[in-house]
Formats: structure tokens, C-alpha cells, sequence
């Protein structure tokens, strides 16, 4: 469909959803709606099907997941034209229509500020009239954890601190690329994975320019654990989101822009209180990490050392297009990672986990002096607050092994002294913040100090 008319589309609409229990695959149908007719997308997402035939209890919990994960995983699709209409199929409560507004609201708010359309930020999804059933009540808060790996160090950290704190966890993820497939190897412990296939048709719009930009993945991904979780008789999701994950990158007409929005604390709450009112879960999903922040997770990260061969937090990784990536070593992600755990580890360890020396490389100055808050706002990446990079700056320059790397001497100078001070009663090894962690999980962070 040409341009012109994607960009006159009046609606988004979700014609209907199916899944089939005996292949674990759902194909959700979407459409965007306009005077010149219609462009339709089918997504699919196939979970893993268990050993034992699932109850008619649990489909219809599952069912329930299933129905928030279609509106949720639209976002995809909406974004390729943003019309100012989003309509719901089915009569939704309070707590699942919070969820979705704020999904296709401030889950897009980057992609908004990005292509100057503020209307996305005060979209108001149309509810369909009527009553939605209650849910059955579906106990699960005493089940095996499913644990949510992106190959990344915070989620090693929850799945060991699971792990030795006698949780059992199953370790699970969303098209698992080599890196997952490897952390999984490393961890020994047996893994789910599900599927998810966006429609063809998206990469072909995008490739003729329709709009693009950010979305809220982690939100859609978690749906998508929380109904294998539910298929398979397991108990709660476990997330590995930071405490700084819900600070916005800069304001925008009065709204907050926040790269990592659905990896927030605001998120979390709305996902949970979704996933309670609409399909009964009693202890869906949870941040085990979210009173730390990221320089707290790096330096528990650096006390394991079973994942160093393999551990990979760049984005770089998880293009859809290129399975073969590990750290770039040349994006904000990478610089802030290595900035937070060489402080905690043997200078010869972090840069064998990076495959090299991001700071006695001059050329990665400018993107730390964004990361250290001396040039432009914080990245649109998942990165630590400023306060952060200052901190791991500070404990650089008073070791041996670092405080004569090139780039270290050039920050100190850089940095101006208001953020010295402030690093210097910072708080960032304090677990502080809202948070939705349950009391028995709380001490499993203890087994890794
Ligand atoms: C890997 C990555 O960073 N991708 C972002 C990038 O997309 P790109 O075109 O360079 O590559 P692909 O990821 O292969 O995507 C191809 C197109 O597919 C569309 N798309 C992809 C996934 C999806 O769920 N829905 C989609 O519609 C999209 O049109 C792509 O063009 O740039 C895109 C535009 O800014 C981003 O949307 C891509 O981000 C992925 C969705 C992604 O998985 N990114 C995570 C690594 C990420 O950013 N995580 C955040 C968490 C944010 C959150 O709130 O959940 C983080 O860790 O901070
Ligand atoms: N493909 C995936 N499948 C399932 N969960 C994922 C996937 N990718 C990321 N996640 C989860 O989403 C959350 C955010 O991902 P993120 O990339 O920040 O974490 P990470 O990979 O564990 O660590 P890091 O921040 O070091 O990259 C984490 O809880 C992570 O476990």
C-alpha cells in the first residue's frame, strides 16, 4: 500500500485472534482502516507446548492472557500509520484498558516525539460496551518461576540469585538468538522458548517508508512469558528490569520520553494489575531487580563468573535480521556496561568478557561524555542514570589498574564538579524505589554478596 494512503488510515482495528493448543500457535489479525480501504497484518506467536494436554481451567485463563497480548503486540502495526482511532475488539475492565492506553501511549511516546506526532501521546482506545465476565481465580504464586532471559547481565543475575536462593527457576525467552541460546547452555538448566513472527508486510511498509520508530517490546514480551507461564503450570515471570529503567530520557510537550517505558516500574504495575483483573492471576510478574540500580546489578553480576564466554548486553544482538552480533563495542550500551563492571573485576576479565579495551580507545570519549551527563540528555538506550557512570568514574580513577587508561584521565577532567559531589554521597548501592518484588523472593538477592 502506497504511503500516501497509510498516512490517511482513520482506525486501527483487531478483527480476531486464534490459538490452537495442539501446535501452541497464535495468530493475531490486525488492521488499519481508511477511505482508500484497508492494509491488513497477521502476527503469530507460538508457544511451547507441554508434555500433558493443558485443563479447560487453564485454557481459559490462558485465553484471557491471550486476549490482552493481541491488543498489546498491535503497537507494531499501529505505528505504521498512527491514525487517531484505536479500536478495542472486546468490552475490556479498568485495569486492562490502563494497561493498553498506556501501552499505545507512553509505550510509543519515543516513536511520538521522534516523528513530531503528538496526538499518539493522547490516544484514547475505544472500548467496546458491555461486561467482561470475572476470571477465574488462578493461584500461582507458589509455582516454579518462569525467568525471562535476554543474554544480557541483569538477567544472568536474577536466574542465579533464583537459582541459590532454592527457587527452581525455568528459563525462558522470546526468539531466542545465539546469545540466549548460549547463556542458557552456560546456566545448565533446561529453557523454554517462544516463537514470535511479525507480518512480512511491516519490513515491506517500512522499506517503502511508512513510519517507524521505537516500541514498547519488553511490555509485549512479557504477555508472551506470562502465557507460557500459564500454559506450562508455572507460577510467576520474573523480570530483571533496573530501578533507572523508569526514568525518562527528556520531557516533550509536557510528556515524559522514556526509551525503556515498558521496562518500568509504571509498566510493571499496570501489566499486574492487568494480568489480576482480567485473567485472576494472583502473582503474575515481577522486577526481582528493581530497587537496584544498574551499577548494583554490574557489581553482583561480576561475583559469577560462569557466563563471562557469553554474556551479551548490546542491542546489537537482537536484530531481527543479523543472528551473529555479540558486543559492538561501539554503541552507549556497550560504553556504559563496560563503565559499570570494570570497576568490580580484574581489568584483564572485562575486557576478555568484551573482546577488547573500550576505555584506552580515545575515540569513545564523545559517547561517554554523553553517558557522564557533560554532552547532550541521556541516550535512547537501556543505560544507567548519569549519577551512575559518575560513581563508576569515581572508582576507576582511585585503581591502580584504570586511573591511567586514556579515557578515564579524559572524563575526570570533564566531569564538572557539581557531579563529583553528587557522586560522592550517592546512594546507587542502596536498594531503594517502588517495587512489586513478593517477601518470599525478596532475600535471593542476599545469595549473591
Ligand atoms: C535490536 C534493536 O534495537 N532494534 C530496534 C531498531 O530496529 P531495527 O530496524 O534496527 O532492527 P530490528 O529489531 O530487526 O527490527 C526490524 C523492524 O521491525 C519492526 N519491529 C521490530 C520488533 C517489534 O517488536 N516490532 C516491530 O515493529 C520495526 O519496525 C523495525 O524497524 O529500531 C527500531 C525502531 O526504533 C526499534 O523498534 C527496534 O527495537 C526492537 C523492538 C527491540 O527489540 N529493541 C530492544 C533491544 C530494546 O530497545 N529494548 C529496550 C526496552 C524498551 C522497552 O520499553 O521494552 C531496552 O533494552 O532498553
Ligand atoms: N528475547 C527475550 N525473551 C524474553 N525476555 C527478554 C528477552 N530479551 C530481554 N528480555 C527480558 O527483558 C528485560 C529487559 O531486557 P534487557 O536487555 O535490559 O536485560 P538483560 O538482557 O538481562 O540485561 P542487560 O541490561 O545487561 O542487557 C529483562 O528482564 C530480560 O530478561
Amino acid at each position: 500500500m502506497p504511503n500516501e494512503q497509510l498516512r490517511r488510515m482513520d482506525a486501527f482495528t483487531f478483527p480476531s485472534y486464534a490459538f490452537d493448543p495442539a501446535t501452541g500457535a497464535a495468530s493475531f489479525d490486525y488492521a488499519l482502516t481508511g477511505p482508500d480501504g484497508e492494509q491488513r497484518f497477521t502476527e503469530t506467536i507460538t508457544l511451547p507446548v507441554p508434555a500433558t494436554p493443558p485443563s479447560a481451567q487453564t485454557l481459559a485463563t490462558l485465553g484471557r492472557v491471550l486476549e490482552l497480548l493481541h491488543v498489546v503486540a498491535g503497537v507494531s502495526y499501529y505505528k505504521a500509520a498512527a491514525p487517531p482511532r484505536l479500536v478495542l475488539p472486546t468490552p475490556l475492565g479498568a485495569a486492562a484498558t490502563a494497561l493498553v492506553t498506556a501501552v499505545y501511549t507512553k509505550g510509543l511516546a519515543e516513536y511520538a516525539y521522534r516523528n513530531r506526532l503528538p496526538h499518539v501521546l493522547e490516544l484514547r482506545p475505544e472500548v467496546p460496551a458491555g461486561e467482561v465476565p470475572p476470571p477465574r481465580v488462578y493461584d500461582d504464586s507458589d509455582r516454579r518461576p518462569l525467568s525471562a532471559v535476554g543474554g544480557g547481565k541483569d538477567s544472568i543475575v536474577s536466574l542465579e540469585a533464583l537459582r541459590r536462593g532454592g527457587f527452581d527457576p525455568v528459563p525462558f525467552s522470546v526468539n531466542p538468538n545465539h546469545v540466549i541460546v548460549a547463556v542458557n547452555e552456560a546456566s545448565g538448566l533446561p529453557a523454554l522458548a517462544a516463537r514470535r513472527r511479525l507480518d512480512p508486510v511491516l519490513f515491506d511498509l517500512n522499506a517503502a517508508g511508512a513510519r517507524n520508530g521505537h516500541i514498547p517490546v519488553t511490555a509485549i514480551n512479557s504477555l508472551i512469558a506470562v502465557a507460557t507461564a500459564v500454559l506450562h503450570g508455572l507460577g510467576p515471570v520474573v523480570m530483571s528490569n533496573e530501578r533507572s529503567a523508569s526514568d525518562p530520557n527528556l520531557i516533550w510537550n509536557g510528556h515524559e520520553i522514556n526509551h525503556q517505558w515498558s521496562k518500568g516500574v509504571e509498566a510493571e504495575g499496570l501489566l499486574r494489575a492487568a494480568l489480576a483483573g482480567h485473567a485472576g492471576l494472583t502473582e503474575p510478574y515481577f522486577s526481582l531487580l528493581r530497587p537496584l540500580s544498574e551499577l548494583h546489578i554490574a557489581r553482583l553480576f561480576a561475583t559469577i563468573d560462569r557466563y563471562d564466554a557469553v554474556v551479551t548486553s548490546c542491542n546489537a544482538a537482537f536484530k531481527l535480521r543479523d543472528a551473529s552480533a555479540r558486543w559492538c563495542r561501539d554503541c552507549p550500551k556497550c560504553r556504559f556496561v563496560f563503565l559499570a563492571m570494570a570497576p568490580f573485576m580484574p581489568r584483564e576479565r572485562v575486557v576478555g568478557i568484551f573482546g577488547g579495551d573500550l576505555l584506552a580507545d580515545g575515540t569513545q570519549i564523545p559517547g561517554y561524555r554523553e553517558l557522564l551527563g557533560v554532552d547532550g540528555h541521556k541516550p535512547f538506550e537501556c543505560v544507567g542514570e548519569v549519577e551512575e557512570s559518575v560513581v563508576a568514574l569515581s572508582l576507576l580513577a582511585a585503581q591502580d589498574q584504570w586511573r591511567d587508561a586514556p579515557v578515564v584521565r579524559a572524563l575526570v577532567d570533564a566531569v564538572p564538579a557539581a557531579a563529583w559531589s553528587t557522586a560522592a554521597t550517592s546512594d546507587v548501592f542502596t536498594p531503594a524505589g517502588p517495587h512489586h518484588v513478593p517477601a518470599a523472593y525478596a532475600k535471593t538477592l542476599d545469595t549473591l554478596t
